[in-house]
């Protein structure tokens, strides 16, 4: 699981004034799906055409499955959906993936399987153009899916989706990683991201900002505390935290609540204490920040665009 499949060092575009991509140093692991997560115009889509080998990077390096990023043996083995692939209108979704097959010199039986697991079997006759655009996403991602690769680099596949496209598309990836090949996609959508990703890079202005589990950047933001009488729970937990690591907060049902600046570490002595007071104790848990909390605090931090030198 921990083979890295891609790995990316200091790797850096400029256009003109631009760092479109700012010394980003990744790694995608064999097997996960990797969430490259950030706002319009942070570099996701130079990051993934360097990748493949279509924009040449002005410093830094990158792997990808072994080798440098566009070699053919390297490609032959990477299944992309990059700003879409061009889909004629007037074919059914089965010629247009027998079109490309034949044009990577797969067997055209290769198509019937994509489709296939793109759930899509059923349409694949009919033409592209009548294709809700659900299912011209997932024949999309069955075109990256021909000839079954190692790895399959997706931008923003979920982009323009209704919720039940999102789930079909979620369900697709979390399929596609489930059968062994390793996933990269794009996304600005942050609830996705945190459904979808096994780990997720932030990027933002060309940076990467961070690169872990969904659940590592979203942990840390301390403890909650319901207990009753509260009051009290707030002076035993002062008594054991110290007296800036205690806050009264309301959570979303308007329940009032203590919000403790600690860590799991922090609850054998709490728990003892609260019970030595003779409390009720209804729910000490920790406190999970949305990806969406994490990401603006990132980016907050992040100085204007830089002009390169
Ligand atoms: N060929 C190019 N020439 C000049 N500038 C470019 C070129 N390609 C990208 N850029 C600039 O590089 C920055 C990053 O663009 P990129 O498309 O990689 O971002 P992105 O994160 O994929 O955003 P989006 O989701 O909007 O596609 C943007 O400021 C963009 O205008």
């Amino acid at each position: 699981m921990n083979t890295a499949i891609v790995t990316t060092d200091k790797l850096t575009k400029v256009y003109g004034p631009r760092r479109a991509v700012d010394a980003v140093s990744m790694t995608v692991r064999a097997g996960e799906v990797y969430g490259f997560l950030g706002p319009n115009g942070a570099g996701k889509t130079t990051t993934m055409r360097m990748l493949l080998g279509q924009v040449r990077p002005t410093a830094g390096t990158a792997t990808v499955l072994g080798a440098p990023p566009g070699t053919p043996a390297a490609l032959a083995r990477i299944g992309a959906l990059v700003e879409g692939p061009g889909f004629y209108p007037y074919l059914s979704g089965r010629e247009n993936l027998r079109v490309l097959a034949t044009y990577r010199g797969l067997d055209v039986r290769a198509a019937d399987a994509a489709l296939a697991r793109v759930d899509l079997a059923g349409r694949a006759r009919d033409r592209f153009r009548t294709y809700s655009l659900g299912m011209k996403q997932r024949l999309g991602v069955a075109a990256a899916l021909l000839g079954e690769p190692d790895l399959i680099v997706l931008d923003e596949p979920t982009n323009g989706l209704d919720p039940a496209g999102m789930a079909e598309m979620r369900d697709l990836l979390v399929d596609i990683a489930a059968g062994g090949q390793t996933v990269l996609l794009s996304s600005h959508l942050l609830a996705e991201v945190q459904q979808i990703c096994d780990r997720v890079g932030v990027v933002a202005q060309g940076r990467l900002l961070a690169e872990s589990t969904v659940a590592e950047l979203r942990g840390g933001a301390g403890l909650r505390l319901r207990a009753d009488p509260l009051e009290t729970a707030a002076a035993v937990a002062t008594r054991v935290l110290g007296p800036h690591a205690v806050a009264m907060v309301d959570d979303d049902h308007g329940d009032p609540a203590l919000r403790l600046a600690a860590g799991a570490e922090a609850v054998p002595d709490l728990t003892r204490a609260l019970i030595a007071a003779d409390l009720d104790v209804h729910e000490i848990s920790p406190l999970e920040r949305s990806l969406e909390e994490v990401f603006f605090e990132m980016t907050a931090a992040v100085p204007a665009l830089e002009v390169s030198r």
